[in-house]
């Protein structure tokens, strides 16, 4: 299989939203804030070559989306076809049945950018979720906090479930029509509060370790953490690498793991808690949990949100949608290049004269 890397971003950073509370990017270098220049300011730092066989390289291998041969291109498309040319298809189970939406955030509402702090959804995508969500319960499902993801997705009428599913709420009761119909209580669940005191020790100690790398940035989550290296040079991964390695060897591995996405190391609590038991959840809280006339779609573009497609796998209930250009190993059954065909999608969804689902529903 040939493969070239293709992990550039997306989308020109916009300005970041108001009400953000973390540390603004870069944090420690100033005014420089192209990752090319940032790459630039310290790549002797790492001996040559250390990269080849690190594990880091190796990660960021798995993790990012690579441009394959035609031929292999056209295969895992035949696999997991595109969600749009097959909308019939994909959706045709769905009929009679009550749609419930999933919806990952980075990479899947807004396009992928340098700056975390940066990456904000469009007007247009933000009308398309609204939309979605006057015709079926929608969750935003997300790595980041829950008020983080808030502060971006701005539509009080949604389910949030932030820190990979570990921080979930739902709307006030008479915003939500859905949860008046279905759910008895307000929804609200916290998977590892007590790990609040260790993330934020984590956190301390990892913001001055990565001041020595250029580029680098730790994203609080509230209930973990993200490493960022999408602006570190290549050659000084394996530096991240070793540093969060290095201080995640101070706590058992029943405290605190180590995962993966895209050009960022995630630290989590050690709980058997992700985007797929935040599902689980969520369905349970509507009341539609062991139902058979229930259809769930979830849409999501990172290693995180396998969780979730093998759950709905497990289910045999409902599509899993992987957005992406590339061929990923992925249990997701259909596929979507980019947020923009996924505002494409939902905005076919509730096409006003469409066959679509909204009348199943
Ligand atoms: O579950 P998600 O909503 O997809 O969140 C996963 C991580 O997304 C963000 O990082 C990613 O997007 C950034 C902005 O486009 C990009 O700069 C970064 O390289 C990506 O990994 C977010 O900043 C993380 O905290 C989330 O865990």
């Amino acid at each position: 299989m040939t493969f070239s890397t293709d992990e550039a971003v997306t989308a020109v950073a916009a300005p970041a939203p108001a009400g953000l509370h973390f540390t603004p990017f870069p944090p420690t270098k100033g005014a420089a804030r192209d990752c090319k220049k940032l790459a630039a300011m310290h790549v002797d730092r790492a001996a040559p070559g250390s990269i080849v066989g690190g594990s880091l390289f190796e990660t960021m291998k798995a993790s990012s989306p690579r441009r394959a041969a035609d031929a292999e291109h056209g295969d895992w498309m035949e696999k997991h076809p595109s969600a749009l040319t097959r909308f019939e298809a994909a959706l045709g189970a769905a009929k009679g049945k009550q749609i419930v939406m999933f919806l990952d955030y980075d990479g899947t509402l807004s396009p992928i950018v340098e700056d975390p702090d940066r990456a904000v959804m469009s007007e247009e995508m933000r009308d398309a979720v609204r939309r979605v969500a006057e015709h079926f319960p929608t969750a935003i499902v997300s790595g980041r906090c829950r008020d983080k993801v808030f502060n971006f997705v701005k539509l009080t009428e949604l389910y949030y479930a932030g820190s990979h599913g570990m921080d979930i709420e739902g709307p006030a009761k008479q915003s939500n029509k859905h949860a008046q119909a279905n759910a008895e209580e307000a929804v609200h669940y916290q998977a590892g509060s007590e790990f609040l005191p260790v993330i934020e020790e984590v956190y301390r100690t990892l913001t001055a370790r990565m001041e020595a790398i250029a580029g680098a940035r730790v994203e609080h989550n509230k209930y973990c953490l993200s490493v960022h290296f999408r602006c570190v040079a290549e050659e000084e991964w394996n530096a991240v690498e070793e540093e969060v390695r290095s201080v995640l060897k101070e706590y058992p591995d029943d405290v605190l793991k180590l995962t993966h996405g895209r050009k960022v190391l995630e630290i989590r609590p050690s709980i058997k808690w992700d985007k797929g038991k935040a599902l689980e959840f969520l369905l349970e809280s509507l009341g539609y949990a062991g139902r058979s006339d229930v259809f769930p779609i979830y849409i999501g573009d990172d290693r995180t949100d396998e969780d979730a497609f093998k759950v709905l796998r497990g289910m045999g209930q409902g599509i899993g949608i992987l957005v992406s250009k590339f061929p990923k190993e992925t249990a997701a059954s259909y596929s979507l290049r980019d947020p923009v065909e996924v505002k494409e999608f939902l905005g076919k969804m509730v096409e006003p004269n469409g066959d679509g689902p909204v009348k199943a529903a």
